[in-house]
């Protein structure tokens, strides 16, 4: 009689509320799942009381999932590895675990942005610290870590060059109330997870100064608008952005308050200062950095990006809401599609 297969082990680095959140996911759909962070205290309590107090303090966490400080135990015989560090440790966490990573076990990521400064895309990041050979894939996709954690239905999906390895992280994911989808456009997969972070201010900020539904549908659309045009430049594939990588998590981001980036967009529209509204969000807000990296990718490519360029000034504090608002009101009128979809 043939038994089900063992389940792969898995490696989590990133113990915050989405690692948290995926890492539990994992360990309910029986894999073996180890989830490293660097705060000893929140780990202890993740491996000996199944809560993580600091990032989801009111979800029960599945028994079977340990947690640990120590990077080399959690990788020693780990099949994958997903890193969930926020965008600014994406770089220093792969350097960490290369030396330990078994050479079988491919990396994934479900970070959101760029790498701080150079504006390069996670994949880049990945490829070059990890070398040649080493599957690598993307995570993206409309998922609140709170709803996750919960066991509420949600649809993701996975990115990668190689096919077989898109499919084993799908696998690892997929379950009764989570549907793993798979592609093979991690440069549109990124970009749009990226960049609806910051297009989440935007809604945050008009929803914030109270301007009405129809404002941040505007928002929205011409906020897809945007990605597109962007992903087109830089050769990301049109679908991706028009699925759950793009629309989808645009969608959430844009609408729901469980969004830090759409509550800091809330705060600032509310006349909020950012450094209050940051401290008091008290989780990682990617856009803060990300708003940088994406005009530097559009500047790169000559694409002119009127919301995100806004969000980036009001951001950086060199424009008011207000004059964010007047700036995109006082442009040209304009057909809807000049050059056609994506120009
Ligand atoms: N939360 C969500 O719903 C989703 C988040 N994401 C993405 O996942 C990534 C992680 O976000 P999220 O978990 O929400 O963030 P949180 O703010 O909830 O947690 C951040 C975690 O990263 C840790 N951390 C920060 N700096 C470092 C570092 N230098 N080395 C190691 N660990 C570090 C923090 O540790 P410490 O507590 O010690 O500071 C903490 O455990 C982001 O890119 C985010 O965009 C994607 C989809 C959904
Ligand atoms: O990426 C997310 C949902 O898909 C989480 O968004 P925030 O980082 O804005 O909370």
């Amino acid at each position: 009689m043939q038994g089900t297969p063992p389940q792969p082990r898995v490696a989590v680095l990133g113990a915050g509320s989405w690692g948290t959140a995926l890492a539990a996911l994992t360990a309910r759909h029986g894999c073996p799942t180890t989830l490293w962070g660097r705060d000893a205290e929140c780990v202890a309590a993740i491996d000996s009381e199944h809560r993580n107090p600091r990032y989801l303090p009111d979800l029960e966490l599945p028994e079977s999932l340990r947690a640990t400080t120590d990077l080399p135990g959690a990788l020693r015989d780990a099949e994958l590895v997903l890193v969930v560090v926020p965008s600014h440790a994406f770089a220093e966490t792969l350097r960490a675990l290369a030396p330990h990573r078994p050479a079988a076990a491919g990396v994934a990521w479900a970070t959101k942005g760029f790498e701080p400064g150079s504006g390069r895309f996670l994949h880049e990041v990945a490829g070059e610290v990890l070398g040649d050979g080493v599957p690598l894939a993307v995570v993206t996709g409309p998922s609140f870590a709170k709803e996750v954690a919960a066991g509420l239905p949600t649809a993701l999906t996975v990115h990668s060059d190689t096919p077989a390895f898109a499919q084993s992280v799908a696998d690892v994911l997929h379950g009764p109330a989570f549907r793993a989808y798979t592609g093979d456009d991690m440069l549109g997969a990124e970009l749009g997870g990226a960049m609806k972070n910051v297009l989440a201010v935007a809604t945050g900020v008009a929803d914030g100064m109270e301007l009405g539904l129809n404002a941040r549908a505007g928002l929205i659309t011409r906020g897809l608008n945007e990605m597109l045009r962007l992903n087109q430049a830089i050769g990301g594939k049109a679908e991706t952005l028009m699925g759950l990588a793009g629309l989808g998590d645009l969608v959430l981001t844009c609408t729901g308050d469980l969004s830090r980036n759409r509550r800091l967009g809330l705060a600032l529209g509310r006349g909020q200062s950012i450094e209050e509204a940051v401290r008091a969000i008290g989780q990682v807000v990617e856009s803060v950095q990300t708003a940088d990296e994406v005009m530097r990718q559009a500047q790169r490519h000559g694409i002119e990006l009127p919301i995100s360029s806004a969000v980036q000034a009001v951001l950086h504090g060199d424009i008011t809401p207000a004059d964010g608002l007047r700036q995109l009101l006082a442009r040209e009128q304009k057909p809807e599609y000049p050059h056609g979809l994506f120009q």
